[in-house]
């Protein structure tokens, strides 16, 4: 039974109640989603099963949920579907392909609630129906509701062209400081909130390795734009985005079976994401909230699948500093199709996975655009657009 704080959460109309979808990406059962119950229960779930479409994935009930397996990617997007991963978390974009709402906020399996300080009640979520979950509280002990502060983070301004010390400015208790110009205090549209991980972070394979036990107990208050210009590793755990912003360029790239990488899939998306929201003059920020990670993953298996991506990425952040964007490339679609080109002509000699990469990103946004018609025009069979 949830505590009656978080029954009074559920009591008030949720933000953007009608206006976000929940992806999440799975391999399995969904138990997870007792503890997040008082949250997520009155949103929409888009759940993206992975591997064999003939597992049933257990969704707890009383969620309003759709679920995609590989069958249905394969019946929608038709031969277009060669550009969503199998067997890897990038399969989670299908789901914001399928979206029809405004807002996505993504969270893998292995999250839960995170409780300040950073303690976790070890709670056997398959045995139990109803979690009683003491809602966590923040330093200021304030329930943390992750859902909740994505949220604020996408409707409140970035500023992306000049540092606010006293981080997001647009916080209660906050404002710019002393020396910040007027001119840029409206800030820019938030198209990104990039939300931390309590207890096991998102390190990398090898460091993982190094560091098998090393847990984040540190929850830092603060949520802040990533400067204008500045690239950073987005982690697609616990992330939210405005989908009309930046949709169509949350491509989560090809990964998994088949495929020379993995577990790049959200980097990949965060580099040319924010290539675009720096040329397109939106913002990006990240920081609070926190979730708690349980890693599901194994950091051997993890090497094998990053390995590539270890040395690649050396050449793929030049790339994408130096990528430049024309100014007729005033929509994600057209920012995102420049930018396939500069992969197939720049990153083809790193090796040839990137060609099929480039040719992925143009499937991508042609069937982005095939399920996702401009206003007033309808989709055709074919996934051309035909205004009405
Ligand atoms: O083949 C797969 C593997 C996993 N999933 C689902 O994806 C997420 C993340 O998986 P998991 O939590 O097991 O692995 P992590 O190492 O913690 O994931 C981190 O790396 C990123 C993957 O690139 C991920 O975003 C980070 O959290 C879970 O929901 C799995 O069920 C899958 O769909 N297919
Ligand atoms: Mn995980």
């Amino acid at each position: 039974m949830a505590s009656s704080a978080a029954a009074a959460a559920q009591a008030a109309t949720p933000l953007l109640k009608d206006e976000l979808d929940i992806v999440i990406p799975t391999i399995r059962n969904l138990d997870f989603l007792e503890m997040w119950r008082p949250f997520f229960q009155p949103y929409h779930l888009i759940i993206v099963q992975d591997g064999d479409p003939k597992k049933t994935i257990r969704v707890p009930e009383g969620f309003d949920y759709e679920l995609y397996n590989r069958d249905d990617i394969n019946r929608i997007l038709g031969p277009r579907a060669s550009c969503i991963s199998f067997k890897d978390s990038a399969c989670r974009c299908f789901g914001y392909m399928v979206s029809k709402k405004k807002y996505i906020y993504t969270i893998d399996d292995d999250c839960f609630v995170s409780f300040f300080p950073p303690f976790h009640p070890s709670i056997n979520f398959a045995s139990v129906r109803s979690v009683s979950v003491k809602v966590a509280k923040d330093p200021s002990g304030k329930d943390i509701n992750a859902l909740e502060q994505h949220i604020k983070n996408l409707l409140s301004p970035s500023t992306p062209y000049f540092f606010n010390t006293l981080y997001d400015p647009y916080r209660d208790g906050a404002d710019f400081v002393r020396g910040y110009p007027f001119s840029l205090r409206e800030g820019a549209p938030t198209a990104v909130s990039h939300g931390l991980w309590l207890n096991i972070p998102d390190y990398d394979a090898p460091t993982q390795l190094v560091k098998p036990l090393e847990r984040n107990s540190r929850y830092v208050d603060a949520v802040m734009t990533i400067p204008k210009g500045t690239l950073f590793p987005m982690c697609g755990m616990n992330l939210a985005f405005d989908r009309d912003l930046i949709g169509p360029a949350m491509y989560f790239g090809l990964m998994g079976d088949g495929q020379p990488i993995g577990r790049y899939d959200d980097m990949w998306a965060g580099w040319c994401t924010k290539v675009i929201t720096d040329h397109l003059g939106l913002g990006v920020k990240t920081g609070l909230p926190y979730i708690w990670h349980s890693k599901a993953s194994n950091p051997f298996v993890n090497l094998k699948k990053e390995y590539n991506g270890i040395f690649w990425q050396e050449e793929l952040i030049p790339f994408f500093q130096s990528a430049s964007l024309p100014k007729e490339a005033d929509t994600v679609q057209k920012c995102y199709l420049e930018l396939a080109k500069q992969v197939r002509a720049k990153l083809g000699k790193v090796d040839g996975y990137f060609n099929k990469l480039a040719d992925s990103m143009v499937t991508w946004i042609e069937a982005w655009d095939q399920l996702n018609p401009p206003k007033g025009a309808v989709a055709t069979a074919n996934g051309t657009a035909k205004s009405k």
